[in-house]
């Protein structure tokens, strides 16, 4: 097994990126984050091996500076030139603002609908306004700044962004085109594609691509391209970057930032529970890619859940798959029957989507990372049933620590479906994730969670083995309101004692993401 880096001594002196905690933080302890990898060896599913992705490049943008190697020269803590990790997506990002500024020369209006941009990487972005979220980059910018100016100019940079968008690189070419990628390996499967690590020959950087399946007349599928644009002005340190889209015979391919250390979901399924410091952070980066998405753009997420919420090794954690496109969900809906588990108790009794349906995602996934396990489950004969055991690719036993808790609440029958190995065929993976249900034996199960999650008390952060903060429990309390009305804005939710005392810094969530990626 091997040793991952404990928390560097400076940590009290690197970036502080907790709203509020701009002073000195407390070291943390390198239990919470440095050695949090589990004691469980567990291989990864087939085709998920992000490990060696971004940290150690062996090829360079061009035009940035390189020790000749591919790998930006940096200090023993990766941090260079006492700034931050500077990834590979960084780097892209950082050529392709220079893109940007060179092309704004380039007549960009020539017809074609899907001409590109890409998103300004954060240390971009904060130059550009200094009041917005900036949790990434305090690094750079010597200093922490507070939530609630978070979106306070949102409007502003939004208009800014828009006049940006829709460039060509300075040759007056697409930055993101199909033939130019690689495909290196699969990262992952969903129920409406899967999703590749490529590489960029033309752009020399790695990316994540995703093929979504939509099996929709050709002007549908130009309508779905068309609405996907809109991510092409998002443009945030919580929102995963957006590189572009293109049709790829009956599927329609969205070029984004690879996210090293994957999602949430892949993180606490390999690694076991996530540290409730970090669960802390997560909620941060959430509400802030939520308000982000809602103050600038009017988009309200629709799909929180922890295999949307993404990882890199720089310690940065962003949202992504949120309902740009309404052709995009209706095609995948035709497609899949898809219902999801993290729905509020509104949503399933047909309330339209607000941004508070989102908050209530939230904090079922909250739970979920921090108990290692979805919250509605059995509160008997569920050691039998536990999520890492019933893994086909566990090695050894994962130990008592991860156990199925016993608090649960729910039958067996509505137990969430295991799922399997990413190279599981999207029939199999469907049925097993519980959520595409024609003619499935799951149909009563997931009836009966949608029945319990309206009819039932909500779920809470307890467990009979751990004992949480107080300040996180009511945290969770406060998004899991059943009615909509009572439950806390993202807004409040980001002025809450368990975000604003936060001590954890960039530089451990960064410790804790190389935690989490195993080297084999
Ligand atoms: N940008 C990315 N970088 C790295 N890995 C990614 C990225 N996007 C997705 N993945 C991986 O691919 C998996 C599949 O993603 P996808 O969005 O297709 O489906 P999902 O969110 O897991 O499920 P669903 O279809 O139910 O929403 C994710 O769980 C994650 O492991």
């Amino acid at each position: 097994m091997a040793e991952y880096p404990s928390l560097p001594s400076t940590a009290s002196t690197s970036s502080s990126i907790a709203a509020g905690s701009g002073s000195a933080s407390a070291p943390v302890s390198s239990t919470s984050f440095g050695t949090a990898k589990s004691s469980i060896s567990r291989k990864k599913p087939l085709g998920l091996d992000i490990s060696k992705s971004i940290l150690k490049p062996t090829r360079a943008a061009p035009g940035l500076p390189s020790n000749g190697n591919g790998i930006t020269p940096k200090d023993g803590n990766g941090i260079i030139g006492g700034g931050g990790f500077v990834s590979e997506a960084d780097m892209l990002r950082e050529e392709i603002a220079n893109l940007q500024l060179s092309s704004k020369s380039t007549n960009s209006s020539s017809g074609h609908s899907l001409s590109l941009s890409l998103p300004d990487s954060p240390i971009n972005a904060n130059h550009s306004d200094s009041s917005s979220t900036t949790n990434t980059t305090t690094n750079k910018e010597g200093g922490s700044t507070s939530t609630s100016t978070s979106t306070s100019s949102s409007k502003k940079k939004g208009d800014k962004e828009k006049k940006r968008s829709k460039h060509k690189d300075k040759d007056g070419e697409d930055l993101v085109k199909d033939e130019d990628l690689e495909i290196i390996h699969d990262l992952g499967a969903g129920n409406g594609g899967t999703v590749t690590k490529v590489w960029n020959k033309k752009r020399n950087c790695v990316m994540a691509r995703k093929l979504i399946l939509v099996d929709a007349k050709p002007s549908v599928r130009k309508q779905i391209l068309r609405e996907l644009q809109i991510m092409n002005d998002c443009n945030s340190p919580y929102i995963v970057g957006y590189y572009g889209c293109f049709p790829v015979d009956v599927h329609v391919g969205i070029v984004i930032e690879l996210m090293d250390a994957g999602s949430l979901n892949d993180i606490y399924r390999h690694n076991g529970p996530v540290p409730i410091e970090v669960v802390g952070k997560v909620a941060e980066a959430v509400l802030h890619g939520l308000m982000y998405l809602y103050d600038v753009h009017r988009i309200i997420h629709r799909d929180i859940k922890p295999s949307n919420i993404l990882a890199n090794t720089n310690g940065e954690i962003k949202i992504c798959d949120f309902g740009v496109s309404g052709e995009l969900i209706n095609s995948i809906a035709n497609t899949f029957v898809g219902t999801s588990t993290y729905m509020s108790p509104e949503r399933i009794q047909g309330a339209p989507y607000t941004i508070k349906s989102d908050v209530w995602s939230l904090g079922i996934s909250l739970i979920e990372l921090a108990l290692g396990r979805f919250p509605f489950t059995d509160n008997q004969d569920n050691e039998n049933d536990n999520e890492f055991e019933a893994l086909s690719d566990t090695e050894e036993d994962p130990g008592p620590e991860h156990d199925f808790d016993p608090d649960a609440t729910l039958p067996l029958s509505t137990q969430r479906p295991k799922l399997p190995p990413a190279d599981t065929t999207k029939k199999e993976r469907r049925k097993s994730k519980g959520v595409s249900l024609a003619g499935g034996g799951h149909t009563m199960s997931i009836l009966d969670l949608l029945q319990h999650i309206v009819n039932e008390p909500a779920p809470r952060l307890t467990s009979r083995r751990k004992t949480f903060p107080q300040e996180a429990v009511t945290f969770v309390q406060d998004c899991l309101y059943k009615d909509p009305a009572e439950r806390t804005s993202p807004q409040d939710l980001l002025a809450s004692d368990w975000i604003v005392n936060s001590k954890v810094t960039q530089s451990d969530l960064k410790t804790w993401a190389l935690s989490t990626v195993s080297e084999d």
